[in-house]
Parts: structure tokens; C-alpha cells; sequence
């Protein structure tokens, strides 16, 4: 493994001092829940009775086609958008009557695109992710330098730190995107796409971060389009046209027949050492496009 992205451990107490989410309502139930929800953007159906729920200490990849309402599956959960139906639990107390404030301090969400603030150096832009941690004065401590420092090492941006957003490939500008959600040092973390910017290196990198961050508790939950790459998670989902058609443990929820129904016949699943690899394609003579399920 390179100097960074290790799983390395988080300097100083993982948490603030102070009351959270679970600790007097429900302690134990340590956990971030879609209850049943149903969302539609100005009447047009996206999520439709969706359950899911993402624990701390594991990392859940959330799947499926464009335009079946994964990121907005992430934004209700990042508490971004308020379903219709149903609610988001964080440890036991509706997300709704969290403040916005300890909200920020317990969940991260990474959108999938910007708006970035160009003009910010590196530094700059990772030290933003401190925000919901700094006092009303907005000073930071020694806590907020070290979780900046932490962050930029686990994702492999110090070497960028003075630079310019603006100046960076669009695999580095990912990274520091990241970067700023870690620095909030998050008890969940949700992330839209983390790997679609990132050469394979940086990819094998990423899976390595991922297992730090479960080891110190956190509950990650990543929406991407690559099973093999989400096989390596310790449980996968997969919505469709805005419901779950799928979940559990990797080996077991990806088959042959799942994605043959969700992608199309193309989609190719083989054992290999026990594991379900992924592989694209059938004749080579491309006389035959492939044909989605209806
Ligand atoms: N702000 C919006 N207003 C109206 N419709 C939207 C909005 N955002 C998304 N949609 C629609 O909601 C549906 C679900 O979109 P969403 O981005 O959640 O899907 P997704 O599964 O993340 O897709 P992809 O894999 O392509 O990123 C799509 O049909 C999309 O066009």
C-alpha cells in the first residue's frame, strides 16, 4: 500500500463530548434508516416505499440503473429532501428533528457534481468540512487542524494543498472533495459516485480508506455502478425504478438472474474463487445490440 489512504487512525476522541442522535432516546440502535419512503419531484414518482438502512461500522453499496433514484435515495437519507412518505431515522430519532447543526456533525454527504468553489485552495476546501464543528465565532482548534491533516493524508491531497480547486484533474478534484467530507469526521458518511473520477490505482486506494473508516465505526454508504468493485462491500442494495429489488451480502445478492433483469442479457456473471465477477459483453460480432428488460 502507498503512504496514504491507509487506514490509519483518526487522531484525538472519534466524537465531541456532548449529546447525539441514540444516546438518550435509543441507545443502540446504531444506525441511519429510510422508513418506507416515497418521494416524487413535483408529482413525478422516484422512490416508492423504500427501505434501507445503513449501520455504523459497515459499508453498504447502493446500485442500479440510471435514473432509478439512487442519489435521491442519498439526499433523502443526507436529510436534503423530505419525502412525502415515510421518514429517515438516525439512531433511533426521525432525521427531521435533528438539528441542522448536529446534523452536520454526524452525517457527510458528497454529491456526485458540483458546485466547487474554484477559487479555494485544497486546504481551503477540505477545512470547509470542519464547519458544523467550529463555535459560533467560527475558530478552529487543534481538533479541527489535525481532522484537516487526517483527511488530506488519507486521500492523497497534501501534495495539492496550496492549489487552486480550479487547477486540479478531475481524479485529484475528487479526492479533495472527499477529503472535505472526512474532515467532518462523520459518524456516516454518504457518498454519490466517490470512485467515478478515479484511476484504478486510486480505486484500490479508496477500498483500503473504506476499510479504516469501518474499523472506526463509521457507516459508509457509496452509490456506484460497478459490481465488482461494490462486491468488496459488506452488503449491497439495488434500487430500480425507484424500489429495492435486491439486498444482502454480495456473494449471495449478485446473480445472474438480478442483473440480467435489471441490465439485460449482456451482463455476465461468473464464479471465480467464490465470488461473483462481472463481465460485460456476449458475441463479438456487435450484430446484436443489447436489449434492456422491459
Ligand atoms: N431535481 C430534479 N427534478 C426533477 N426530476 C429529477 C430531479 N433530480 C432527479 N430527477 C429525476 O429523478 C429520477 C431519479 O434520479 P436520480 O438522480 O435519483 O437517479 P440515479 O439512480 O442516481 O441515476 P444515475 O445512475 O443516472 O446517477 C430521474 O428520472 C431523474 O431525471
Amino acid at each position: 500500500m502507498s503512504n496514504a489512504l491507509r487506514p490509519a487512525s483518526y487522531p484525538g476522541p472519534p466524537f465531541p463530548n456532548e449529546e447525539r442522535p441514540g444516546q438518550r432516546e435509543a441507545p443502540g440502535i446504531a444506525s441511519l434508516a429510510a422508513e418506507n419512503v416515497t418521494f416524487a419531484y413535483a408529482g413525478k414518482p422516484v422512490l416508492q416505499e423504500v427501505s434501507l438502512e445503513l449501520r455504523r461500522a459497515e459499508w453498504l453499496a447502493l446500485l442500479g440503473p440510471n435514473g432509478g433514484g439512487k442519489s435521491t435515495l442519498l439526499r433523502v437519507m443526507a436529510g436534503l429532501l423530505s419525502p412525502q412518505r415515510g421518514r429517515v431515522v438516525l439512531e433511533g430519532r426521525p432525521l427531521a428533528k435533528v438539528s441542522s447543526w448536529l446534523r452536520g456533525q454526524t452525517l457527510a454527504f458528497l454529491p456526485q457534481s458540483g458546485p466547487y468553489p474554484e477559487e479555494l485552495t485544497v486546504e481551503e476546501v477540505v477545512r470547509l468540512g470542519r464547519t458544523p464543528h467550529l463555535g459560533l465565532l467560527g475558530r478552529e482548534g487543534q481538533a479541527d487542524q489535525e481532522a484537516v491533516g487526517w483527511a488530506m493524508e488519507q486521500t492523497q491531497v497534501r501534495e495539492f494543498r496550496s492549489r487552486p480547486l480550479s487547477t486540479l484533474s478531475g481524479g485529484e478534484r475528487a479526492r479533495v472533495m472527499l477529503a472535505r467530507s472526512l474532515a467532518a469526521k462523520p459518524k456516516y458518511l454518504l457518498l454519490d459516485e466517490p470512485t467515478a473520477h478515479l484511476d484504478l490505482h486510486h480505486q484500490a486506494e479508496f477500498l483500503c480508506l473504506l476499510s479504516g473508516l469501518r474499523q472506526q465505526g463509521i457507516g459508509v454508504l457509496t452509490v456506484m455502478h460497478d459490481p465488482n468493485l461494490a462486491r468488496q462491500a459488506d452488503r449491497v442494495a439495488f434500487l430500480a425504478e425507484g424500489r429495492i429489488v435486491a439486498q444482502g451480502e454480495p456473494q449471495e445478492a449478485i446473480t445472474q438472474e438480478l442483473l440480467s433483469h435489471i441490465y439485460g442479457p449482456m451482463v455476465r456473471v461468473h464464479p471465480v474463487e467464490g465470488q461473483p465477477v462481472v463481465i460485460l459483453g456476449g458475441s463479438n460480432s456487435g450484430a446484436q445490440r443489447p436489449r434492456r428488460p422491459d
